[in-house]
């Protein structure tokens, strides 16, 4: 049985200078040493019900007939449809792809997808465009205060590079993974989702009460259990949006924010906190990245500037000044290609979100 993560749980709703000096720091220590960091729903940002209709149409999308699905197949740009086994997170130790179903979406405009989907969901675009504005806003508060936390000037540096109006590599996901009941051919090595670290700036992940099996890997090389409420939240009218830092947040910031390896494990029907993976399991994550043409310079930050990172130390002084500046469309191209084998053939290797 896995161990239990101790990842902070913070109240972000507080107002004025003052409240975001001090949520900015506490931040900032949880993604430096966690990667990941709790932040309590209090329905600033989005609501219970908001929260609550969109896993009504993420149900509604996964129980659409196969051919309604199939034919909105994801594509080079990222979007739509991966059936069981299509994506593999981890395939160097992976036997068989990810036990899961995800649907990606890309932009919606007026209210309209700008992608197929299915047609049971077609009515909730513009619920759907809602539920992903409102992640994507709560990601600039956040991004705000990371750039308060790390002293970069001006604060906002972070913010302005994820414009809602530029074209972007963000994507709002929803996930679905079949109970164990219906996967008879899991052996006990398999995942629901394979080990991997997301790519963009930072993930928001809503998940439902009682439905167990996120893993983070630990600094000492073992699982700890992620429950969905940890202690002190469990009577909260919605569990807390769990964030976490992407590769590319990490990689812009001389890796002071962690990017943390996370899996979703079977976890033999059971984790520490009572809850169970033996359900069918759904959860909904929206990947934040920067527009496209972000070019990934150097932060305007001395901590930044001065944090030497293992790699760092390995690589001998200031990275930036040995990389090549990326924009945020390569460094995601770069990242995509390992994980749907299929689309890409077997050859290109990148990693997975
Ligand atoms: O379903 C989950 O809890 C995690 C999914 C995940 O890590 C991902 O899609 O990147
Ligand atoms: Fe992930």
């Amino acid at each position: 049985m896995a161990s239990t993560a101790a990842i902070p749980i913070i109240d972000i709703s507080g107002r004025g200078d003052e409240d975001d000096a001090r949520v900015a720091k506490e931040l900032v220590d949880a993604a430096a040493e966690h990667g990941f960091v709790y932040v309590r729903n209090t329905g600033q940002h989005l609501s219970f019900a908001q929260v609550e209709h969109a896993f009504d149409i993420s149900k509604t999308l996964f129980r659409s007939p196969l051919e309604d699905k199939q034919r909105c197949k994801i594509e080079k740009n990222n979007q739509g449809w991966s059936g069981m086994h299509t994506e593999t997170l981890d395939p160097k130790t992976q036997r068989v792809g990810d036990f899961k179903e995800a649907f990606n979406f890309g932009p919606f405009a007026d209210g309209k997808a700008t992608q197929p989907i299915p047609q049971s969901i077609e009515p909730h675009g513009t619920d759907l465009a809602t539920f992903q504005d409102s992640c994507h806003n709560l990601c600039r508060k956040l991004l705000l205060l990371f750039g308060i936390g790390l002293g970069v000037d001006p604060p906002d540096f972070f913010t302005a590079a994820h414009s809602p109006d530029k074209p972007s590599g963000s994507i709002l996901r929803f996930l679905y993974y079949p109970p164990p009941s219906a996967t008879p051919s899991a052996e006990e090595a398999d995942v629901r989702a394979g080990a991997h670290s997301d790519y963009g700036s930072i993930t928001l992940l809503f998940r439902l009460k009682n439905q167990a099996g996120l893993e983070i890997l630990t600094r000492t090389n073992g699982w700890a259990a992620v429950p969905v409420c940890p202690p002190g939240t469990e009577e909260d009218p919605s569990p807390p949006i769990l964030v976490n830092i992407g590769d590319l947040l990490s990689y812009w910031t001389n890796e002071l924010l962690r990017s943390t390896v996370h899996r979703v494990a079977f976890a033999n029907s059971k984790t520490g906190d009572g809850e169970t993976t033996t359900d069918p399991r759904y959860s909904i994550a929206y990947f934040c990245h920067p527009a496209d043409d972000t070019p990934l310079t150097a932060v305007p930050s001395e901590r930044v500037r001065n944090f030497k990172s293992g790699l760092a130390t390995a690589n001998a002084g200031n990275p930036y000044a040995e990389r090549k500046v990326l924009t945020a469309e390569e460094h995601l191209k770069s990242r995509l290609q390992a994980t749907y084998l299929q689309m890409y053939g077997a050859d290109e290797h990148g990693q997975g979100e």
